[in-house]
C-alpha cells in the first residue's frame, strides 16, 4: 500500500472560479504545511485530499485509496476543517461519541474511542461541559480529538493556529509533533510559514490556485531568496544599458521595452545589480531616467509567506 497522498495533474474549478490549477504533488509521511495567502487554494486542496469535493479533473489519491473506496478511505482520514461552528448544546463528549456513531462504530467500541482521544488532547473534565462554554482553544481541541478518535493514519488540519492565543498555540505545535511521531501523517494549512516551519518536514507553498514551491523548508527558502528579480530601466540607450549591464554575469536576461525607451533585466544578485547601474550611471554611457522593480506581486507574496526578507534560514 502507498504511504503517499498523491495528486496528479488535478485543477479544481467552481464554476467559473478556480480553486487549483494543474496540481501534481506526492507528499511523504511526517508534517506537511501547506502555506499560502488568503484565497490561494489551501482548503480547496484539503478538501480534495480529505474526499469532500471531487476534482474537476485529475486524480486524488490518499494511501493508495481513492474517495470512491469511501468506507476504506474515511477511515484513514481526519479532518479537523476551519469551521468553528457545533451542534447546539452538545457536551464535548457528546459531540465525540456522535460522531463516532456516525463512523460505523458499535457503542462499546465508540465510548472507549472518545475516552482515548480527550486523552490525547487533554481536555479532562471538560469533555462533559456543553461546548457552548468552552475557550477557543477548547474549542480546537475537540475538534481535534473528534478527527483523530478514529485513529485515521492521516489528519488534515485547516488553519488550525488561528485565533489561538500563544500558549494555546505552542500546545497545539507540541500535540500536533507528538502526532507525527506517533506515526500519523500530518498536512497543516497556515498563512504565515514562520507559524509552523520549526515542525514542519516539509512546505509547500500555494498562490492564486498554483504550487510556486515544494520541499524541505531550507530548500524553499533558498528557492525564494534566490529568484531572480526582475527590473525596469528607463533610459535613452536601453540596447547599450543592457550589452553594459551583461558584462556582469548575474543578469540573467533583458529585454526591451516595448516603447524602446527602457529594458527589463532579470539579475540573481540584486545588490551586484545596483552597484554596476551605480557605476555605468556615474560613467554617464547612458541617461538613466528611472530604476523601478518589475516583477509581479509573486516576489512580494513569497515574501510575505516566507516571511521578513526570505533570508532567515
Ligand atoms: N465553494 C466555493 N464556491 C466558489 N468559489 C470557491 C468555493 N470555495 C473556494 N472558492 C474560491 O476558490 C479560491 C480558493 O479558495 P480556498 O478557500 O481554497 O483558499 P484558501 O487558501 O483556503 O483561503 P483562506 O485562507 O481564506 O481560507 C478562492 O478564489 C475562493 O473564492
Amino acid at each position: 500500500m502507498s504511504d503517499r497522498i498523491v495528486f496528479e495533474n488535478v485543477s479544481k474549478f467552481y464554476g467559473e472560479v478556480l480553486g487549483v490549477n494543474r496540481v501534481s504533488l506526492s507528499i511523504a509521511p511526517g508534517v506537511s504545511t501547506i502555506v499560502g495567502p488568503n484565497g490561494s487554494g489551501k482548503t480547496t486542496l484539503m478538501n480534495l485530499m480529505t474526499g469532500l469535493v471531487q476534482p474537476s479533473s485529475g486524480k486524488v489519491s490518499v494511501l493508495g485509496l481513492t474517495p470512491a473506496d469511501a468506507d476504506r478511505f474515511f477511515r484513514q482520514v481526519g479532518y479537523c476543517t476551519q469551521f468553528d461552528s457545533f451542534p447546539r448544546r452538545l457536551t464535548g463528549w457528546e459531540f465525540l461519541l456522535d460522531s463516532l456513531l456516525l463512523h460505523g462504530m458499535s457503542e462499546g467500541e465508540a465510548i472507549r474511542l472518545a475516552g482515548e482521544a480527550m486523552e490525547r488532547v487533554r481536555l479532562g473534565d471538560a469533555g462533559h461541559r456543553r461546548i457552548e462554554g468552552y475557550s477557543k482553544g477548547m474549542r480546537q481541541k475537540i475538534r481535534l480529538a473528534q478527527a483523530i478518535a478514529h485513529h485515521p493514519r492521516v489528519l488534515v488540519l485547516d488553519e488550525p493556529l488561528n485565533g489561538l492565543d500563544p500558549m494555546a498555540r505552542a500546545e497545539s505545535l507540541a500535540l500536533f509533533q507528538e502526532l507525527s511521531r506517533q506515526g500519523m501523517h500530518l498536512i497543516i494549512s497556515s498563512h504565515i510559514l514562520d507559524e509552523v516551519d520549526r515542525i514542519s518536514d516539509r512546505v509547500i507553498l500555494i498562490t492564486g490556485g498554483y504550487i510556486v514551491a515544494e520541499g524541505d523548508i531550507h530548500q524553499v527558502r533558498r528557492e525564494v531568496r534566490d529568484k531572480p528579480l526582475q527590473v525596469l530601466i528607463r533610459c535613452d540607450q536601453p540596447e547599450k544599458l543592457a550589452s553594459r549591464m551583461f558584462t556582469d554575469n548575474h543578469c540573467v536576461e533583458a529585454r526591451l521595452h516595448p516603447d524602446g525607451r527602457g529594458v527589463f533585466l532579470r539579475t540573481g544578485d540584486i545588490d551586484e545589480f545596483y552597484r554596476l547601474l551605480n557605476v555605468i550611471a556615474v560613467e554617464g554611457l547612458v541617461q538613466i531616467e528611472a530604476v523601478a522593480p518589475a516583477d509581479d506581486d509573486t516576489r512580494a507574496i513569497y515574501q510575505y509567506l516566507i516571511g521578513s526578507d526570505g533570508s532567515a534560514s
